[in-house]
């Protein structure tokens, strides 16, 4: 097989939003297609794939699920192996949740476990969501793994270190969507138009205190407006805006809170600024819980590794749909440190390489661990 390393390179350069993984696939159907085949069996769902390494003398099915796509963002890496799709980027590290994968599943499917193993790839993390229909796909019902693992690149720590705890790791998330439609017009003539860039930049304002006003200061959530469009020229009233955002919460009470704020806050708008106004939630994602007891193990085990240093982390108020995974199957998502100093969804994000190794190398001995009766 290639070296891991170049493998990654390789997806590094095709990066592809959710659900049109259709190049990714293709990549990781024939390299897989080149590895052992006598205890593999493989299955396509969508742009994503199941693969199953049979047991010698399985009781149970232990899985690993990485995410696929990448993001629509502009790659600044200066990367040689930069990515070949215009304003596509694998800028959450998916590119090596991938290749680790694939390092573990070319070694199981020569050398089996006890148990059997179950890989995951799962197109649209980053949205609309691939795990939920995944999880609820026959397929899945009938490959159901007793277990499962997954990983997240973390920019903020060295490699060799990973970082997890018990119960919650990632936040409750939900897109958020909201269009405004008033009415266009001359921009002398303000008084006979009714401007949705005014409407639009009070609502971003008032938003500002549902974090601040209505939650708990004991507990935590985030709305965050990334993107403000509206009108069509410097000297036109705009007759639409439209805000595109992101809501947070540690829970899913919480959750429910803040989309009931919104809701008054842009009802109060369509009444101040008479205009209508639509929202749109887009995709949710349920947070993240790791399950105590396979993740007090998991972490026991890390320690005894010489080559791993675990730290016991906070929750972050990141999301990953795994948390769908997570709902119906004990398991646990870790942190696994790659060391760059641009963030998760940053142009210029360029993990440390060494990490792939490192995890395959951790997760090798974990399976073998769990999955093995000798
Ligand atoms: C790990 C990570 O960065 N995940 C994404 C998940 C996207 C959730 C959804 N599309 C949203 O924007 O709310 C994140 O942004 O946390």
């Amino acid at each position: 097989m290639k070296p891991l390393i170049e493998i990654r390179k390789d997806l590094h350069r095709i990066p592809e939003l959710g659900f049109q993984e259709f190049k990714t696939q293709r990549y990781l159907l024939e390299l897989i297609s080149t590895f052992h085949q006598g205890n593999l069996e493989v299955h396509t769902w969508e742009t994503g794939i199941f693969v199953k390494v049979k047991g010698k003398n399985p009781e149970k099915t232990i899985a690993y699920r990485t995410d696929m796509d990448g993001l629509p963002i502009t790659e600044e890496t200066g990367y040689e192996f930069t990515s070949m799709h215009d304003g596509l980027m694998h800028a959450c590290g998916h590119d090596l949740h991938m290749t680790i994968a694939l390092g573990l599943l070319s070694r199981f499917a020569e050398n089996p476990l006890d148990d059997n193993l179950l890989f995951i790839f799962q197109p649209a993390e980053e949205g609309p969501g691939g795990a939920l229909p995944m999880r609820e796909s026959e397929l899945f019902q009938k490959l159901k793994p007793d277990q499962i693992t997954a990983l997240h690149i973390a920019p903020e720590y060295p490699v060799g270190t990973i970082a997890v705890k018990e119960g919650l790791l990632f936040a409750n998330t939900s897109e958020l969507f909201i269009d405004l439609v008033g009415k266009g017009g001359h921009a002398a003539y303000p008084h006979f138009s009714n401007d949705m860039v005014v409407a639009a930049s009070h609502l971003v304002t008032q938003m500002q205190s549902i974090v601040s006003r209505n939650i708990d200061p004991l507990d935590s959530a985030v709305v965050t407006i990334g993107k403000i469009t509206g009108g069509t020229k410097q000297n036109i009233i705009a007759e639409k805006a439209r805000l595109e955002g992101t809501i947070r919460t540690l829970s899913p009470e919480a959750m429910v809170k803040v989309k009931k704020r919104i809701e008054a806050l842009v009802e109060g708008i369509s009444h101040g600024f008479d205009c209508e106004t639509m929202i749109d939630y887009g995709s949710n994602y349920r947070q993240v819980d790791n399950e105590p007891d396979l993740t007090r193990e998991f972490m026991e085990f890390a320690k005894q590794q010489e080559t791993v240093n675990v730290i016991e982390c906070k929750e972050a108020m990141t999301g990953e749909d795994y948390g769908y995974f997570l709902e119906k199957i004990p398991g646990f998502m870790f942190w696994l440190g790659v060391d760059t100093p641009f963030g998760l969804h940053h142009s210029k994000l360029k993990p440390q390489e060494e990490a792939i190794q490192h995890a395959v190398d951790l997760l090798i001995q974990y399976f073998t661990f769990k999955g093995n009766r000798n």
